[in-house]
């Protein structure tokens, strides 16, 4: 029997396929937009600028400073080149650290967003905002926050470099993994991360051996709208936690530790959530840690925190952050099962 559930639909507009960067204008136009202001950071700054000049007029100014974990005094600044161009709407052209500057603006000041999603991290299907000020990154969800438009292009993904599509990748795949056994799960989300994590299984190989392989690239990016729907349709549990406290706290960098964290985060649940796991442990092999971890490894992830700069002396109060304040995780949340949980991370063990 569907047990019963409350499903609440994102209501963004996806345009999807090889190519559809050119219905940019159309985006703008249909969302009341006159004078956009386009944002990228400093690396995508030459992509930005020819997309931008392909919009004539409705490229009202670039802003070219976008940086990951949204940062407020950048956030302030763009802002400020928003008012100075006389923009009306934002297009964001990146990954999430892109996304994440057109949300910050368009919390504060309700501007339309339109998306040209780059990565695989599923910012540009969520109502989730991250960002950092003083040190301390803070989430905030809400329907303004949800960019409107969001136009998936394969072509302009043929560069980005197989490393950050690894990570990237594997970013999504977490989203997907906590989505299965989250509390307000329903048939739709769970649906959307079983296929989600198929399309991601399936391209990432491909990618890592043929980058500009357009096929996958669009099989990739397919599976990464789909984990990033789930990221906004349903909650979060141990892994976002651990990933939230070892990028805010301890400045890791944030796909890189989705991917390192997966395995464990998944072997610690498994026995917990068995029945709502199975689809993607069967996909996985049969144990969804340990298969996650020899994945993740046949195409070249990090796999130890020691790796991405996590100091071995920090791992007491990283544990202690991320078990510090209660929430929801099918298997209870337990000081010492996470200590050594980190410690694997950060050794790069393999998971039982
Ligand atoms: N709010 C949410 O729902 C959500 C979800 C996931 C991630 N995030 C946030 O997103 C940020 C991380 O985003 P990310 O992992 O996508 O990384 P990113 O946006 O920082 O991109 C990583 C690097 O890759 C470059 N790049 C991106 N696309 C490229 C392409 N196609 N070709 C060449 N280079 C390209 C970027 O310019 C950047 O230098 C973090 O701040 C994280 O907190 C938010
Ligand atoms: O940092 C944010 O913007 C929130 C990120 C999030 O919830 C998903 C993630 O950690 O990948």
């Amino acid at each position: 029997m569907v047990a019963p559930f409350r499903y609440t639909v994102s209501a963004a507009q996806v345009i999807f396929g090889s190519g559809s960067v050119s219905r940019l204008a159309e985006a703008i136009t249909g969302q009341g937009g006159k004078r956009a202001l386009i944002l990228s950071t400093p690396h995508q700054k030459a992509d930005a600028q020819r997309i931008a000049a392909s919009l004539g007029p409705l490229a009202a100014g670039l802003f070219d400073g976008a940086v990951m974990h949204t940062p407020v005094d950048v956030t302030e600044r763009a802002m400020a080149a928003y008012e100075k161009a006389g923009a009306d709407c934002v297009v964001a052209i990146g990954g999430g650290s892109t996304i994440g500057l057109g949300k910050a603006i368009a919390y504060r000041n309700d501007a339309p967003q339109i998306v040209v999603a780059t990565t695989y991290a599923g910012s540009e299907v969520t109502p989730i905002l991250g960002q950092t000020e003083n040190g301390q990154k803070t989430t905030v969800r809400g329907p303004g926050i949800l960019p409107e438009v969001v136009i998936y292009d394969p072509e302009l993904t043929l560069g980005l470099p197989v490393n950050i599509s690894v990570s990237s990748g594997l970013n999504a795949m977490a989203h997907a993994v906590e989505g299965l056994y989250a509390q307000d799960r329903n048939p739709i989300s769970s649906m959307m991360a079983v296929e989600g994590l198929r399309a991601l299984k399936q391209a990432l190989p491909q990618i890592v051996n043929a980058p500009r392989d357009i096929e996958s690239r669009s099989e990739a990016l397919y599976g990464s709208w789909l984990c990033g729907t789930v990221l906004g349709a349903v909650g979060m549990a141990l892994h976002h936690k651990l990933c939230h406290t070892l990028g805010g706290s301890f400045d890791l960098p944030h796909a890189e530790t989705h991917a390192v964290i997966l395995p464990h985060s998944a072997a610690y649940n498994a026995a917990a959530a068995t029945d709502a796991l199975k689809p993607a442990a069967d996909l996985f092999g049969g144990s969804l840690g340990s298969g996650l971890y020899d994945f993740a490894a046949s195409i070249g992830a990090p796999m130890a925190l020691r790796d991405l700069g996590m100091k071995e002396a920090d791992l007491d109060h990283a544990a202690e952050l991320a078990t510090g304040n209660p929430y929801w995780n099918p298997r209870p949340i337990e000081g010492k099962a996470i200590r050594a949980l980190l410690q694997s991370a950060w050794e790069g063990a393999r998971p039982r």
